[in-house]
């Protein structure tokens, strides 16, 4: 079985290693999406894998350093794409959430990755 727990977050970034004149070269915004993927068996008792508050408890530290932040100011975040941002999160997330399955990060309406550890 596989939940998910859904933020937002508002940020700033830009992509410093795009061609000259790329629009992700400016400063610009975004109203980022985070899902976290946790995976495991269900409790026998409780019916569930892992309670929907206690995800968003330990991603709140984490979250606190992204919420209306300028990313590329975050250490590990100087190239801050959507990929990167997954990874990131996982590195920080990972050690505290050993059940986390996947990452995936939703950066416009259009956008987005999928970070599973490998
Ligand atoms: N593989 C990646 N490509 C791009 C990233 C990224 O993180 N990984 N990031 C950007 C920009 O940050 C940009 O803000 C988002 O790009 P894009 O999807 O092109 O945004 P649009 O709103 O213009 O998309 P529409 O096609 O109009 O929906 C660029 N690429
Ligand atoms: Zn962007």
């Amino acid at each position: 079985m596989e939940i998910y727990k859904d933020f937002t977050f508002e940020a700033a970034h830009f992509l410093p290693n795009v061609p000259a004149g790329h629009k992700c070269g400016r400063l610009h915004g975004h109203s980022f999406l985070v899902r976290l993927y946790i995976a495991g068996d269900i409790d026998a008792h409780t019916g569930w894998l892992m309670d929907f508050s206690e995800i968003k408890q330990i991603f709140k530290p984490i979250y606190e350093r992204l919420d209306h932040y300028y990313l590329n100011e975050i250490p590990g975040l100087e190239n801050p794409t959507s990929e990167n941002l997954a990874i990131w999160i996982w590195q920080q997330l990972k050690p505290s959430l050993a059940a986390l399955s996947q990452v995936e990060i939703r950066e416009t309406c259009t956008s987005g990755c999928i970070y599973s550890g490998e």
